[in-house]
């Protein structure tokens, strides 16, 4: 059974189309990662899924209901982690959890019992009396996730969950994800532009780019797309010694801008030692050789052209946090 169901959906900012006409299913129980570089449209797809902005086309439906037919319907059922912090930092983390639960109508030994739970699950239990301003970027993080799980939404939506948090952070926001799909076969749609993020987290993974889906899949299908291993060489003199380079076991050769070669091979060890052969045998002076298995950012290179990173990835981790304090 799907929890989330989108068919042609198109999000306009007066002329600017910022989702383009993307449609895609997400299954129950699985956690689903729209990966894309900043701007690419994944918190507006969000904000539409989440009934936050009405769609200008197309159709979406969650966990059974219409965003816009239904939306009361749709509230009640999701819960929310935005990207730019939400929880108010002059009160208690228990008391933002109060309020939040008072507002979806909870009350008595149930919600404290639920508040408890919750901040014990996301190890704030022994901070609950601290005002939220006092709490690192990775607590108020935690806090949020335990505010959005107080009424128990069947989909939880994710945007951004790790943006601008150390290594230690990320993992353990990670776990509590993944605690979530196992113990209450949670639906998580989780938006990122931290590739190890949908690769470590993600069932299925839609990769976005300039209000489109661009390429839809698992990891290991996604990287199927680009091929299998690929190997960076260093020649001597490359443009007249890649004419030799030619072999069955060589299914892509390209020259890269750097002056290194790029060979797409099935399996890296077993070509690396017939490649050694080949230059022996063609006289070509090999000076330097790397080789990876394909990651998400050569799918995302290999379908646009561009890396990731290039706009906001890791690199530019100072640049992300920077907006995200601005929009504070
Ligand atoms: N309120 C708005 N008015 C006009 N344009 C907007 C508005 N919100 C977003 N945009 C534009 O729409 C495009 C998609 O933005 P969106 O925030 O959805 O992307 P994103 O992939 O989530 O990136 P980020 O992680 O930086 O939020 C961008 O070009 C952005 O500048």
């Amino acid at each position: 059974m799907n929890a989330i169901e989108v068919e042609n959906l198109v999000k306009k900012y007066g002329d600017f189309e910022a989702v383009k006409g993307i449609s895609f299913n997400v299954r129950q129980g699985e956690i689903f990662a729209f990966l894309g570089p900043n701007g690419a449209g994944k918190t507006t797809t969000v904000h539409v899924l989440t009934t936050l902005l009405k769609p200008t086309a197309g159709r979406a439906i969650v966990a059974g209901h219409d965003v816009v037919k239904e939306s009361i319907a749709v509230r009640k059922k999701i819960g929310i982690v935005f990207q730019d912090p939400s929880v108010d930092r002059e009160l208690t983390a228990y008391e933002n959890m109060l309020i939040h639960g008072k507002i979806y109508g909870l009350g008595g030994n149930e919600l404290k019992e639920k508040i408890e739970r919750l901040l014990k699950f996301v190890e704030l239990w022994e901070f609950r009396n601290r005002p939220v301003k006092t709490f690192s970027g990775g607590m108020q993080r935690r806090l949020e996730i335990a505010r959005s799980l107080l009424h128990e939404p069947e989909i939880l939506f994710l945007d951004e969950p790790t943006i601008g948090l150390d290594p230690q952070t990320r993992a353990h926001i990670w776990d509590y994800i993944r605690a979530m799909k196992e113990e209450h076969n949670m639906t998580i749609f989780l938006t990122t532009h931290y590739m190890d993020e949908a690769e470590q987290l993600a069932d299925r993974i839609a990769i976005m780019d300039h209000g489109k889906i661009i390429a839809e899949g698992t990891a290991e299908e996604l990287k199927k797309l680009v091929g299998n291993d690929i190997i960076y060489l260093k020649l001597q003199s490359p443009k007249e010694e890649l004419k030799c380079l030619k072999a069955d076991f060589i299914k892509g050769c390209k020259m890269l801008p750097d002056g290194r070669i790029r060979l797409d091979v099935d399996n890296a060890a077993e070509a690396l030692p017939k490649l050694f052969e080949l230059a022996k045998e063609t006289d070509v002076r090999i000076l330097e050789v790397t080789y990876h298995r394909p990651t998400l950012n050569d799918v995302f290179l290999h379908l646009t052209g561009r890396e990731i990173r290039d706009e906001g990835g890791e690199g530019n981790v100072a640049k992300m946090i920077m907006k995200a304090r601005m929009r504070r």
